[in-house]
């Protein structure tokens, strides 16, 4: 209506005009280390969780710490998890009540690693705000808190009642987070109507997107164990078993020159694609040659832009990540390492069973083994377990996003999967059996886990538009569902 678009323009000025503010709370974000996978930087971790609990206070909302306990490394320690916040803003039984999911965690950054820029300090070149987090996830994030400070200073009524679930564990797994889902569903989660994470990026760099797919994640560590310490390799090269050499083999079986994963039955009940599902892929807008430019990728396995989706949102993949114990320093260390783990995840897809997943690679890897007769000892453990997750995109949550995705860009989204993991989708979906919807705000060059991550200035405050225009338009829609289903009631 035309007050609304009123509304929304007060709103949307308010935004412009603030920009330089939001932008200053995200460098301040940016500049903690909030590395939840390096054990040293763990306390990092907490202050973020606990900046971004000050910040929810400061709007108004309760917070709570909420704590995980600890988890145990590889090299037998215990760790504390980061708490998690679980925080609420408006509790009126007339509005709908929207949860968002975000995390404060960050992968590992160094500037050695190839950036540009210190990774935790957020530089602007040319539109773009490089830094680590700035998209992956505090950005996303803070656009969220940007949305709702501003009905805030404006004095506005919130359309909707909120409420927040923040993690600092996401990189490393969202560890500890399953049993705190299951443990409030009765309580915090129960008057949720809608969930909304904004993790993920869009399919190109211009068009926004609405996302109701991701993969799973099954993460495997696989440790070959000779003697007690490292040796000399000229004084014992050729006269043993190397544990880096039984690793390397062992890696080089799980994948083909194809990308094909080697393991006996991992295919076996991933879906068949039907002719209505390819016709999906050919209705989507992505440039391969865009992607490409984004990346640095120089060549994809597949030629053509309906393979590539489907080879990243509907077939697995395998990917291997490093090897812990291994001499990787510049120059040569004639060494040969006692212990070497090596670590590899495979991205699964809907229909996959987990468990099962896991026994088939468990049993390849040891099969593989055996055969090289070596002395050493192998032990295989699955560090991370991820599901994937498949929405319903008729859901009325997705078309409440579609029209705020108008409203602020112009233009309708782009319904699409990600190859990604967020592991906390599923768990929702699982657990409190509500809707769950992804509706990203970076776009497809944002570099996520890489040297060069940054969000546009454009995209974080148009992001925080669309926060603002989606409170709005749900409650609208809330709303219109509320009175037919009433009307249906007096009928
Ligand atoms: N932005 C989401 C993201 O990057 N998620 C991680 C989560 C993960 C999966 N396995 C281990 N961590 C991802 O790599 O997809
Ligand atoms: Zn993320
Ligand atoms: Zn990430």
């Amino acid at each position: 209506s035309s007050s609304s678009s009123g509304l929304e323009n007060r709103i949307f000025q308010y935004i412009d005009l603030h920009q330089n503010e939001f932008i200053q709370t995200l460098k301040e974000w940016v500049a903690v280390e909030s590395d939840s996978i390096q054990p040293q930087l763990r306390q990092e971790v907490t202050r973020m969780v606990e900046l971004t609990a000050d910040r929810l206070r400061a709007l108004g909302a309760t917070a709570e710490l909420v704590k995980l306990g600890s988890h145990k490394l590889t090299d037998g320690h215990s760790l504390l998890l980061p708490p998690l916040i679980l925080a609420e803003l408006g509790k009126d039984p007339q509005k709908p009540t929207v949860c968002f999911y975000g995390h404060v965690d960050v992968q590992p950054a160094k500037k050695e690693d190839g950036w540009k820029t210190d990774p935790y300090k957020l530089t602007e070149i040319d539109g773009n705000l490089y830094g680590r987090g700035a998209t992956d996830n505090k950005g996303p994030v803070l656009a969220w808190i940007n949305a709702v400070e501003s009905f805030r200073a404006l004095k506005l009524d919130m359309p909707v009642n909120l409420k927040f679930i923040i993690e600092g564990m996401e990189e490393a797994g969202s560890l500890g987070l399953e049993e705190v889902i299951k443990k409030e569903n009765q309580r915090f989660f129960s008057d949720v109507d809608y969930i909304v994470i904004s993790d993920n990026l869009w399919l190109n760099n211009r068009k926004p997107a609405l996302t109701y797919g991701t993969r799973g994640n099954l993460c495997f560590s696989v440790e070959v164990q000779g003697g007690q310490r490292d040796l000399h390799s000229g004084t014992f090269g050729g006269i043993i078993h190397e544990p880096m050499t039984d690793l390397i083999a062992l890696l080089d079986s799980l994948v083909d020159t194809s990308g094909r994963i080697l393991i006996p039955g991992v295919y076996d009940d991933v879906d068949s694609l039907t002719e209505e599902e390819k016709k999906l892929y050919e209705a989507i807008t992505f440039d391969p040659e865009e992607h490409k430019n984004n990346s640095g990728v120089k060549k994809f396995l597949y030629d053509t832009k309906e393979e590539i989706l489907m080879h990243l949102w509907r077939y697995p993949s395998l990917s291997i990540h490093g090897i812990e114990g291994a001499f990787h320093e510049p120059g040569i260390k004639t060494v040969i390492p006692a212990r070497v783990i090596g670590k590899f995840s495979i991205r699964q897809v809907p229909h996959m069973n987990v468990s099962v997943g896991e026994r088939q690679v468990i049993q390849y890897l040891e099969d593989v083994f055996s055969k090289r007769n070596s002395s050493n000892e192998l032990k295989v453990s699955v560090p991370i377990s991820a599901m994937p997750w498949v929405a319903d995109i008729n859901d009325p949550l997705y078309t409440a996003a579609g029209r705020a995705i108008k409203t602020v860009f112009g233009q309708d989204p782009e319904k699409i999967r990600d190859g990604a993991t967020i592991p906390i989708a599923q768990m929702f979906q699982n657990i409190t059996r509500k809707s769950v919807m992804m509706l990203p705000i970076g776009a497809a060059d944002d570099g996520e886990h890489s040297q060069k991550e940054k969000i546009s200035r454009h995209n974080y405050i148009q992001g925080t538009k669309l926060f603002a225009a989606l409170f709005l338009e749900i409650a609208k829609l809330h709303g219109q569902l509320q009175e037919a289903s009433n009307t249906k009631t007096t009928n």
